[in-house]
């Protein structure tokens, strides 16, 4: 599910996932005292297992040339893995521990029209014959496409990089790795493979730090038919079940061959459009010395959403500061 505005505080929409489209889903409500809970639990474990001390607005964000660099982080997983509710409680509690307070929610497919033409297919309101897994790649690239280059996911920033370049941490509910698992395994005929739907991405950039959620098949259905009346075309056993193996080997695919630094220039035309966009080097936001995405899974087996949330939140904070993405700085005097 996904709440409809960003420029609700964050936290309002984590406790809106309770409400939001009765009548699609009921979504269980999370305790409205969530973020403080969650801000402690995180903190007490990243310095009891990490030995990172934070408190709010004692990390900043890294500097190249003398101005703020943010960072990409995308969520994956299989439809009801959790990526809305780990999406919008991370940019919630990363905006508390960053002293400019600067971290954003966005998603995709996005609320622009491209996107919205997406979730119509989706469920099977439009022409059937639009349903195809072709015809879906390339329009969650296009809506993709959009949302990196020209969206203004925050203020003043043109486009997920544009912020990122503003140093803004983005939190994007899904992204390019949703395209290369889901297409692939909805395509019977084989026309494209995670390889080319992998190369078609190539216009835009990779993500920093890619969070796969990963939660057992039967366990996802069980979540999406408790919480939602109607179901998208793409939720079934069948195809979850692909899906999840698609995103196995997409980790250890990227692991072997990461998107940067690429092997060679034809897998980067993203670069020249993020220089373009930004008006800065790509080296500022993807320092060639580091490998990405940087790829963190977190298995969901017998955890509650909270544990789930704890485990994700603290793990993503502890590679941005071990990466140096995250400066730990002299925090203010509220500790949590
Ligand atoms: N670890 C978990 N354990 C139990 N329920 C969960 C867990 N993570 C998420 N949920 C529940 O599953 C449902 C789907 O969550 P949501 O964040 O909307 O998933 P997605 O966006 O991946 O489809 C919600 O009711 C949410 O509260
Ligand atoms: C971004 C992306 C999403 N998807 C799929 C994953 C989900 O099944 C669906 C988006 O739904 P989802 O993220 O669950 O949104 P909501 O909670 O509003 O229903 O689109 C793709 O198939 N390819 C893509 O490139």
């Amino acid at each position: 599910m996904k709440p409809a505005s960003r420029e609700t505080p964050v936290i309002e929409n984590v406790i809106r996932l309770a409400y939001k489209r009765g009548e699609e889903k009921r979504v269980p409500s999370l305790p409205l005292e969530l973020e403080p809970v969650l801000a402690k639990s995180v903190a007490k474990r990243l310095r009891e297992q990490y030995g990172i001390t934070i408190e709010p607005g004692s990390l900043v964000p890294r500097k190249c040339n003398g101005r703020e660099i943010g960072v990409l982080i995308a969520i994956e997983g299989l439809d009801g893995a959790g990526t809305t509710t780990t999406s919008l409680a991370l940019a919630s509690i990363l905006r508390l521990f960053v002293k400019n307070g600067k971290a954003v929610y966005t998603k995709e497919p996005t609320d622009n029209p491209i996107g919205v033409l997406i979730k119509s297919i989706l469920r099977g309101h439009v022409d059937k014959s639009l349903m195809r897994p072709d015809i879906l790649t390339h329009l969650f690239i296009a809506d993709r496409i959009h949302h990196v280059y020209e969206e203004n996911v925050a203020p003043g920033a043109r486009g997920v990089v544009g912020a990122v370049a503003q140093g803004y941490l983005v939190v994007t509910d899904r992204y390019k790795y949703s395209n290369i698992a889901y297409q692939s395994s909805m395509d019977e005929t084989n026309t494209y493979t995670m390889e080319d739907i992998m190369a078609l991405n190539a216009v835009t950039p990779p993500a920093h730090i890619l969070l796969y959620l990963d939660v057992e098949p039967e366990e996802a259905l069980r979540r999406i038919t408790t919480t939602r009346k109607v179901l998208e075309t793409t939720e079934n056993l069948e195809l979850l079940r692909k899906v999840r193996n698609a995103y196995q080997k997409l980790l250890v695919m990227l692991k072997e061959n990461p998107e940067w630094p690429a092997a060679s220039p034809g897998e980067t035309p993203w670069v020249t459009h993020v220089e373009r966009t930004t008006g800065i080097s790509v080296e500022c936001i993807y320092p060639r010395d580091a490998q990405y995405p940087v790829i963190i899974k977190v298995y969901e087996r017998d955890m509650s959403v909270e544990e789930m949330l704890v485990e994700s939140l603290t793990r993503v904070i502890a590679k941005l500061v071990e990466t140096g993405h995250l400066v730990q700085e002299n925090g203010n005097e509220h500790g949590v």
